[in-house]
């Protein structure tokens, strides 16, 4: 059957939507092909008012619209001229027989849920703005799309009237309107269910709802995954924010791996009040460091380890300025994010034509983390080191002489820096600015072993010292100490701890416990 073959004409539209924009339009062009409409309460009157006529829904079922809208189209002179399978010969006798006329075309958008409850309208605010005859009509248009075209989006209306002018929509057409008539209902449907589950009548006083439910939009194909052989896509969810939705105003096209860097390089940037800059490769820092400005926070973040820092990707926790994206222009970057970029940033930045310019909001991310697993999802509060022993006032001196508020801040950034880091971790720092970095190692020895050596003896020696998790032996802080770090910072609650303070008492290094952990994996 060739698609012309399958093309339904338009002759009778039903059009109800909360949503007018675009209908005056909608509503001439329809009229004008010929087309018959039929629509509810405040959509019937500005067609009316339009000089369109139309045909109100009370007309065509004798009843009344009643209980402040709840009930308009729940009729079945609707839905039977809505779901008649116009293919069989018993359907359109029954139409017959029972004087319903079918509908070719149902345009309809749904009352707004989620904006009410964005709002904050109280609870019987939010139930009243659940749809009921609005996703009935789509849904039964969407099921008959042999018959019917459905459309649930103003976006869609130049469509509708390109199709009426040739002969309406094709099975094909029909079908994908369907398609996202359903992902319109489903997702509505969704995000009543999350209100109900977390807000509304939630079972019990947990943080996680019984019931999370995520409508993810494709928004492109990428070329592919982490690694050549893997097809990818990027998703989005809707809001409109974060990363998955930041503007690029320059350079290739993202790639999978580019995607996941950057979310690990906004998050490290973000810990920071200070303007802060983290370089990033396989989603681990290879420099961190907070400036006076952005500028010199990217000078000492990439002094940390100019090897890795090649075909870096960066995040900035503030707006670009021009003297910071000279800087970067001269090394090979493979992306950088920030809030906003300064006049003359762009310009320098672009005459890279490969370096990918992201601009988005400086935002923490999702409150809640969901990690996939075989069968099911993990799901936790995102850490943004909200735990009291983030605070150095709430820090225990385990051993050695306290260290002075200048000095302690040096100790804070180090602590801040190593949780960015992948565990197991061990962050040097000096001056604002990570200097060695060790990360991923499946001992706390050899992460320690490898933030020395990347840092070099001078640089090591009167470090500031982070330790992701406790040290279970002293080794792993032996390795320190033998490099000659001034102070040493970690979470403490081992079984040997004692034997670790006593080996930092040895080598006269002060150390702090926080009480907390930063496990990253
Ligand atoms: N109850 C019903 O029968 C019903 N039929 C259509 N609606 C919705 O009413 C709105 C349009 O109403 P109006 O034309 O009065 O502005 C649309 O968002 C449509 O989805 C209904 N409203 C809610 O359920």
């Amino acid at each position: 059957m060739t698609a012309e073959s399958t093309k339904r004409a338009i002759r009778r539209a039903l059009v109800s939507v909360y949503d007018k924009s675009g209908l005056e339009e909608l509503a001439r062009g329809l009229h004008a092909a010929g087309v018959e409409l039929v629509s509810t309460g405040s959509t019937a009157s500005r067609i009316a008012a339009a000089g369109v006529p139309v045909t109100k829904v009370e007309e065509l079922t004798g009843f009344p619209e009643c209980l402040d809208g709840r009930v308009k189209t729940l009729h079945p002179k609707v839905h039977a001229g809505i779901l008649a399978d116009l293919r069989l010969d018993s359907h359109r006798a029954q139409l017959a027989e029972l004087g319903v006329e079918p509908f070719d075309l149902v345009v309809v958008n749904l009352y707004p849920f989620r904006e009410t409850v964005a709002s904050g309208a109280s609870p019987d605010e939010c139930v009243e703005q659940i749809d009921i005859g609005g996703p009935s009509m789509v849904r039964a248009a969407a099921k008959n799309h042999p018959s019917v075209a459905v459309v649930t989006s103003p976006e869609r209306y130049a469509d509708v009237l390109a199709a009426v002018q040739d002969g309406g929509f094709d099975l094909g057409a029909r079908k994908r309107l369907a398609a996202e008539a359903f992902r319109h209902t489903a997702s509505y449907d969704l995000a009543v269910a999350g209100w109900f589950a977390a807000d509304y009548a939630p079972v019990d006083d947990s943080p996680f709802p019984e019931f999370v439910g995520t409508a993810l939009e494709r928004k492109s194909t990428l070329r592919y995954g982490e690694n050549p052989h893997q097809p990818a896509a990027l998703y989005v969810d809707g809001t409109g924010a974060g990363l998955a939705e930041a503007q690029q105003l320059h350079g290739k096209e993202m790639s999978f791996n580019n995607y996941t860097d950057t979310d690990a390089a906004r998050r490290a940037a973000y810990d920071h009040d200070a303007p802060c800059v983290a370089i990033i490769k396989h989603a681990n820092p290879c420099g961190i460091a907070i400036g006076a400005d952005v500028a010199e926070a990217h000078r000492k973040a990439h002094a940390c380890d100019p090897l890795s820092a090649f075909g870096g990707v960066i995040a900035v926790n503030r707006p670009v300025s021009k003297e910071l994206a000279e800087q970067v222009a001269e090394i090979f970057t493979e992306v950088i994010v920030a809030p906003d970029y300064e006049d003359g940033a762009l310009e320098a930045l672009a005459r890279k034509k490969n370096l990918r310019v992201l601009k988005a909001p400086a935002a923490p991310g999702q409150p809640a983390e969901v990690k996939p697993i075989d069968g099911g999802a993990l799901l936790q509060i995102t850490d943004r080191l909200q735990a009291e022993g983030d605070d150095p006032a709430h820090w225990t001196l385990a051993t050695g002489e306290a260290l002075s508020a200048a000095e302690l801040t040096e100790l804070a950034f180090a602590w801040r820096a190593c949780r960015a880091v992948k565990s197991n971790a061990i962050l040097l720092a000096k001056d604002g600015a990570s200097v060695g970095v060790g990360m991923g190692q499946v001992n706390r020895v050899d992460s320690a072993k490898l933030a020395v050596e990347r840092a070099g003896e001078e640089r090591a020696r009167g470090a500031y010292a982070a330790s992701d998790a406790f040290f279970p032996f002293p080794d792993g802080l032996e390795v320190l100490t033998a490099a000659g770090v001034k102070a040493v910072v970690q979470p403490g609650g081992s079984l040997r701890d004692e034997l670790v303070v006593e080996a930092a008492k040895k080598a006269g290094v002060t150390m702090y416990f926080t009480g907390t952990r930063h496990f990253f994996h």
